[in-house]
């Protein structure tokens, strides 16, 4: 398998006084395939039976299968776009965005990417018996904040999360109680807004816009128009084309791995929608 080649655009960089404004690239995607090993595929293959049988017998895993995930996928991304990946279920819109963040190597080809991308993603790790205010300088610090920018920042982040508006959970002041007490859509507006705190050169957010509510969502967006605005690239996954409409300038289409249409939002989202 191939190593993951991540070089920063350093080219891009070097030649900004050549470059059109706003074309400055952040990533590049060179015909990008991803696939899965999944070991114990088929059936009784994976039980400690049959993995000692095959220890035993020196065979690798008769039950490896592959997914090829990503099929030959090539973008260049700039700086100032809100990327939005759209798809049907197991297109491969995750998959891409764990690889343009480095976290999946390529079978082949390569992603070179400049700065470093943030993952937002709806997992994203949050320690549960801590509370909300615990979590926000621990995710901040992950994120790359000085515990200066976090205590300046921080009252900022609360606001925005809403966490301690009436009607968001427990009333009063949730952010003290520990995120265990949390709903899922609290804790993901948690999340996003530690993470929109901080200027990002290519923030990645998968889903998370869908937890919160519409009144949350709109400042999500807001948001991320001005992340772009400050020369960030923004990749969005979302099953909801409103969302996609409304946050990004330009939207790539995959389905079964591979780039069915790149464009300007509103003629790739019409044709996708056409499709169904
Ligand atoms: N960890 C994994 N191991 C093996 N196969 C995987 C893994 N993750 C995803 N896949 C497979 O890769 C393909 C693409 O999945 P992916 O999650 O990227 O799609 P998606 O477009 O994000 O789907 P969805 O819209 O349902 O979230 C699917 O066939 C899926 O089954």
């Amino acid at each position: 398998m191939a190593e993951l080649t991540k070089g920063r655009v350093e080219a891009g960089r070097a030649e900004k006084g050549h470059v059109e404004e706003g074309h400055v690239p952040t990533v590049i995607a060179d015909n990008v395939h991803i696939v899965y090993k999944v070991h114990g595929a088929g059936s009784g293959r994976g039980s400690a039976v049959s993995a000692l049988s095959r220890i035993v017998r020196r065979t690798t895993s008769a039950g490896t299968r592959e997914v090829h995930a990503v099929k030959g996928v090539t973008f260049v991304a700039h700086e100032g776009e809100a990327i939005g990946l759209i798809g049907s279920n197991g297109s491969g819109k995750s998959t891409l965005l764990r690889a343009i963040a480095g976290l999946l190597p390529p079978a082949s080809g390569r992603v070179y990417t400049h700065g470093q991308p943030s993952l937002l993603g709806v997992n994203a790790a949050m320690m549960n018996d801590l509370t909300g205010e615990r979590n926000v300088v621990l995710g901040g610090l992950a994120m790359g904040m000085s515990r200066e920018e976090i205590r300046e920042r921080y009252d900022g982040i609360v606001d925005f999360s809403g966490i301690n508006e009436k009607g968001a959970g427990v009333e009063g002041s949730s952010i003290s109680l520990p995120m265990r007490t949390y709903s899922s859509g609290m804790a993901a507006r948690l999340r996003f807004s530690i993470a929109a705190a901080k200027n990002h050169d290519v923030l990645m957010i998968d889903e998370a816009l869908a937890t919160g509510d519409r009144s949350f969502q709109k400042r999500s967006e807001a948001r991320i128009r001005e992340l772009r605005k400050e020369a960030g690239t923004v990749f969005l996954v979302s099953h909801n084309n409103k969302s996609i409409r409304d946050t990004c300038n330009r939207v790539l289409w995959l389905e079964k791995g591979e780039l069915v249409m790149d464009g300007p939002t509103d003629e790739v989202v019409k044709a996708y929608e056409a499709s169904r």
